[in-house]
This record gives structure tokens, sequence and C-alpha cells, in this order.
């Protein structure tokens, strides 16, 4: 199991957030004219992501993703180098042309997570952030490249560093969207 790569940032076990951390710079990995986005206060529901959507440094097969009230976010230089990977997504992640690096994703489709937006701490410069509390869309590491035979492997490697791996989102956010889609149909009360 020692050689299941998660993410470099975990693999080593999770690092604990600081209850103090109100937000800081997402920095890009350029190094001249480096992306930087301001995240006023703190962050939310971070977890792990295995969907080939979410960006994720060179060799890990998981990213980690939170999300911030998008009016708390702010992009603050080299913004020019910003562009939206694909359009037609929920999520409008926008990259840096050059590195590749997500730099923040607001949903602005009527959707439960409108308002938000999904960034990726690890480029914090500050530390003290909330250790990622889940792992999400598990199996979707195989639409990468995955081998499938690997995968309780994964999945027991993802227990160890108290990551509960599901394939789609927690529990808990999959029941807030179900709640959200079942008052919107009218099937319960709003
Ligand atoms: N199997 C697909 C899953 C992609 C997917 O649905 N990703 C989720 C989670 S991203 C962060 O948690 C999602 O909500 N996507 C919306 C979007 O990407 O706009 C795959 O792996 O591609
Ligand atoms: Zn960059
Ligand atoms: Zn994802």
């Amino acid at each position: 199991m020692a050689n299941i790569g998660i993410h470099p940032y975990l693999d080593g076990g999770l690092k604990k957030g600081s209850a103090s951390f109100a937000g800081g710079t997402l920095v890009c990995e350029c190094t001249t004219n480096p992306v930087k986005v301001k995240i006023k206060y703190d962050i939310a529901h971070n977890h792990a992501c295995g969907c080939t959507k979410c960006w994720k440094p060179k060799g890990a097969a998981f990213s980690i993703v939170a999300v911030a009230p998008s009016e708390n976010v702010e992009v603050v230089e080299n913004g020019d180098k910003l562009a939206v990977v694909d359009a037609n997504a929920l999520i409008q992640r926008y990259a840096c042309k050059d590195c590749g690096v997500h730099m923040h994703g607001p949903v602005e489709r009527e959707h439960p997570f409108k308002g938000l937006s999904f960034l990726h701490p690890e480029r914090f410069e500050e530390y003290g952030w909330a250790a990622p509390g889940f792992a999400a869309f598990v199996s979707s590491i195989i639409e990468s490249g995955s081998d499938p035979a690997q995968m309780d492997s994964v999945r027991a490697r993802l227990r160890e560093l108290d990551l509960e791996p599901y394939d789609c989102l927690s529990p808990g956010l999959m029941d807030y969207i179900a709640t959200w889609t079942a008052k919107k149909s009218g099937v319960l009360s709003a």
C-alpha cells in the first residue's frame, strides 16, 4: 500500500489546520508574473477530488479542492493570464494560460452551489487552512488512467489518511443538493 500516491501534500499525513485561518492569497506556479487571487475569510468543504476536471499537481491522483463565497474572491494580479477551461461546465474554472493551475471556479448557474467558487487551497501562500475532510469522486481516477485493480488499495490508503472515500460528494453535500432539488420541484416545501 505504501506506493499508492494520493497527492504530494497528503501523502505524508494530513496537516492540521488552524482555527485562526482567515484566508490569504492563492498563487499560480509561474515563476514570473504569477496570477494572484485573494480570498477574504476562511474556506469550507475542503476535500480531495478524483474527478478529471479538477486541477491536480504533477503526479497527483487527486486534487485538493474547497469552496469560498464568490464575493470573497478577488483576482489581484495578472488576471489577464486567466481563461475559462470549459465554458459548458457547472464550475467555471479559470486557469492560468501559462502554467495551467486553476485559480478560481465560480458557480453562476442555477444550482445549489450558486454563489460559491471552487479553489485549490494548496496554492495559498499562507498556512493553516483546514485539511481535507473526505475524498470525492474516487472511482473517477480510473477515467484519468488509474488501474481499476488498484481501487481497493487506493480506498484503503484514503481511509488510512482519514479521508473517507465516496464516488460522488460526501453524504452531507449530496443531501444538501437533493434537498435543494426537492424544494425546487415542490416535492418538499421550501
Ligand atoms: N466522472 C466525472 C465527474 C466530474 C464531476 O462531476 N466532478 C464534480 C466534482 S468537482 C469538485 O468536487 C463536479 O461537481 N463537477 C462539476 C464541474 O466540473 O463543473 C469526471 O471525472 O470527469
Ligand atoms: Zn501561472
Ligand atoms: Zn473534482
